[in-house]
């Protein structure tokens, strides 16, 4: 048998059900006597344990944790407990039957809490020895599930759950836990209540086993809800529906809609279990692109690359025929599935997030990032390596657009004070900073951030509180939020792009780095670059102080712009072929460009394969908006208000002087195929 569970040591405050601590009213909370926690107190002590009781009111929780303050010194565990009834069917139900409740079971749980929350907190701070201090929170099936006559019970119980799921999340990088558990036992509430047989099954024994393990500094388990009764013990989750999307384009959510669609909208088949507001987000967004992709619009949100203005190339706005991601931009592409790769729950390390430092990184770009699409991105930890002050996971990540290999990243996350474990220090895995030459550098850019950069970058994606809120970065040891890794590995990675690459994305191909000292918004960066062959070694100081910041970095560029990359000629090319089509479409006379107001579809090929769909629709009438492209496989993107098409199609405007001037716009990865002229032999036809 596995060891026997022990809490040597640790203060617990039990509010009501007769505990330590109990006003000891009857269950409708009137009156008052001692009896009730003077008797636990005495079991307690006749076992062998220490105990004084405390007979204030929850509403008094500082009282109650002052009581255990005094006599023991700290408070570790709290399980708010303490509850009433006003039992009335709600047309019967008054104020002071819902006042009263709430006082007691959900003002009173806050107010403990509240009173404990700050000793807990100093304790994680005060010591070093991981002392976990928990909160358990009861609830009530009634809260979950209603339960008739107890309107004003089942509200405050389910408050409850909401305070406990908050606290959990605040409490985690604290090393609180907060838990709930909806026990059924047999208890001064329920004795009057439950039929004998049942009360007999019941005890509040077969629930304290569960309080007992998930106060225990072994467990784990945060933000759970728990049913308990009878010996049997179980987790309760959240269900949903894969839903329904009901916004069409063009038309307004009707309420017809809602009716029309409301087998699927309940219907459970394939239904997930949002764990979190951001899963439930993200679940919710997945749908909604999903349904937009399927609609020919292609958007990610969590990878849309559209607006990033800190990410572009010299050109900050979107509409420029230019317009290109830095190739950086690529960390933060590959950052949603580090976070979902299980790092935080590598058996045997804890980690608090917040002392999770960005500590070095490798980029590879297989091709330049596209300005919008879907990727995909998918993590793996390939190493944890023990470096003494801190422990470093390693985290490859893969990004694909399509089928196609984006770019590779190899994240190194610093746990400070995560060492010590007795690990490896050095991975066969991971890929290694290199010194600069020891000459003086050839190059030298200064750039100074802005005071305001951090919130610019958080706006690109990178959304760590350690960059922008200053109570979290307190909690990592700052005095102010510091900026990302990616800010100053991202305006080293620009400085070399200018001054070597002719500020061409498509030569970008690797970077590796690493950070050694953090960077605070408004100091200056200077970038220190030493060009070998296709190799651009380089570090980065703080102008203000000296400071180094980055260390051992180096970018290797392709000699050329990578061959996949996007070509301006390419474009132009797709500029006249489209413009073509229309020509054709246009010199074919009224009636093909009436056959065609329905969707016309342009396929591009390279290698055998499709490189290109677009659908140009016309069905709203001649001249709609073009929107492209639709494909998995390619990124295209066309684009012309409904004038410029129309003057484009009838001829009236030269398509090379309406692709410069912005008019129309195209940009992929363009070789023409036999299908254009499959397609156009079939138009032909019409
Ligand atoms: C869950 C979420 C995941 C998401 C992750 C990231 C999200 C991002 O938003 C976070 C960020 O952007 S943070 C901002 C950027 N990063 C920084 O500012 C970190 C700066 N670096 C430091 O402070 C120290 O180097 C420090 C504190 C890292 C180390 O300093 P020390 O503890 O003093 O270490 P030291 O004594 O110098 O060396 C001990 C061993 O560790 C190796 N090492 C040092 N710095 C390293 C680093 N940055 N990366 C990798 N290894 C590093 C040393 O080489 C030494 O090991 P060995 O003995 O084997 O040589």
């Amino acid at each position: 048998m596995s060891a026997p569970l022990t809490f040597d040591g640790k203060v617990v405050l039990v509010t009501g059900a007769g505990g330590v601590n109990d006003l000891g009213g009857n269950t409708k909370g009137e009156g008052k006597n001692s009896a009730a926690a003077d008797k636990v107190v005495e079991e307690i002590k006749a076992k062998g344990g220490k105990a004084v009781a405390n007979y204030d009111s929850v509403e008094d929780g500082d009282k109650l944790i002052q009581s255990a303050l005094d006599a023991y010194g700290k408070i570790d565990i709290v399980i708010n407990n303490a509850g009433i009834l006003r039992d009335r069917t709600f047309g019967r139900l008054s104020d002071l039957d819902w006042d009263l409740i709430h006082r007691v079971h959900l003002r009173g749980s806050f107010k403990v809490t509240k009173a404990a929350w700050n000793h807990m907190k100093k304790q994680k701070f005060g010591r070093q020895v991981v002392c976990y201090t928990l909160i358990i929170m009861t609830c009530s099936a009634a809260g979950i599930y209603g339960n008739f006559g107890q309107s004003n019970y089942s509200a405050a119980k389910l408050g409850l759950l909401g305070l406990s799921n908050t606290l959990a999340l605040e409490g985690r990088a604290l090393n609180i836990h907060c838990n709930t558990i909806a026990p059924i036992a047999r208890s001064r509430l329920t004795q009057n209540i439950l039929s004998a047989d049942m009360l007999e099954t019941l005890k509040p024994e077969y629930v304290a086993p569960l309080v007992l393990w998930l106060c225990h500094e072994q467990c784990e388990e945060n933000g759970g809800l728990f049913e308990v009764g009878a010996g049997w013990v179980g987790k309760l989750r959240w269900e949903r529906s894969p839903g329904h999307v009901l916004l069409q384009k063009n038309q307004p959510m009707s309420p017809e809609a809602v009716r029309d669609q409301w087998d699927s909208i309940c219907s459970f088949q394939d239904s997930t279990h949002p764990g979190s507001i951001d899963q439930s987000l993200m679940n919710m967004l997945e749908m909604l692109s999903k349904e937009q992709a399927d609609e020919g619009l292609v958007a990610n949100p969590t990878s849309s690359l559209g607006n990033n203005p800190a990410m572009a190339v010299g050109y900050l706005y979107e509409g420029h025929e230019n317009f290109a991601c830095l190739p950086t931009f690529g960390v933060i592409i590959s950052q949603a599935a580090v976070m979902d790769s299980g790092l935080t729950s590598i058996p045997g390390l804890n980690i608090d997030v917040t002392q999770v430092l960005h500590g070095e990184h490798y980029l590879k770009c297989m091709q330049p990032l596209p300005t919008s699409g879907t990727l995909v991105s998918k993590a793996s930890i390939v190493d944890l390596l023990d470096k003494g002050s801190g422990a470093i996971i390693v985290i490859n990540v893969k990004t694909y657009h399509g089928q196609q290999l984006v770019c590779n990243n190899q994240w190194s996350v610093f746990v400070v004070g995560g060492g010590g474990f007795g690990g490896k220090k050095s991975s066969p895995h991971t890929e290694n900073t290199v010194l600069p030459p020891s000459r003086e550098p050839d190059a030298v850019v200064v750039e100074a951030t802005t005071k305001e950069q951090a919130a610019l970058y958080r706006l690109s994606g990178d959304r760590n509180p350690l960059h922008i809120d200053p109570n979290f970065s307190a909690m990592g040891g700052f005095k102010e939020p510091i900026l990302h890794g990616l800010c100053s590995f991202g305006f080293a990675s620009r400085h070399i792009l200018k001054h070597y690459g002719n500020n061409d994305p498509a030569r970008f191909c690797a970077i590796k780095v690493r950070f050694v000292k953090p960077v605070l918004p408004g100091q200056s960066l200077r970038t220190e670059m030493w060009k070998e062959g296709n190799r651009v070694h380089f570090q980065c100081k703080v102008k203000e102080t000296g400071n180094l910041t980055l260390s051992g970095g180096y970018v290797d560029l392709y000699e050329e712009a990578n061959p996949k990359s996007l070509q301006p000629a390419a474009d132009l090319q797709s500029g006249l072929v489209f413009a073509e089509i229309g020509r054709r479409i246009a010199a074919s006379g009224p009636a093909l460009v009436e056959k065609v107001k329905a969707v016309i579809s342009w396929e591009i090929t390279q290698d055998g394969q499709t490189a290109a769909l677009w659908t140009i629709d016309l069905k709203s009438g001649p001249g709609a908006l073009i929107k492209g492209p639709y494909s998995g496989k390619a990124d295209l993107t066309i684009t012309a208000s409904d004038a410029d098409f129309m003057a484009l199609v009838q001829g009236k405007v030269n398509p090379q002087q309406a692709f410069m001037a912005g008019k129309l716009k195209l940009k992929g990865n363009i070789m023409l195929g036999q299908k254009l002229d499959v397609i156009l032999k079939d138009f032909a036809k019409l």
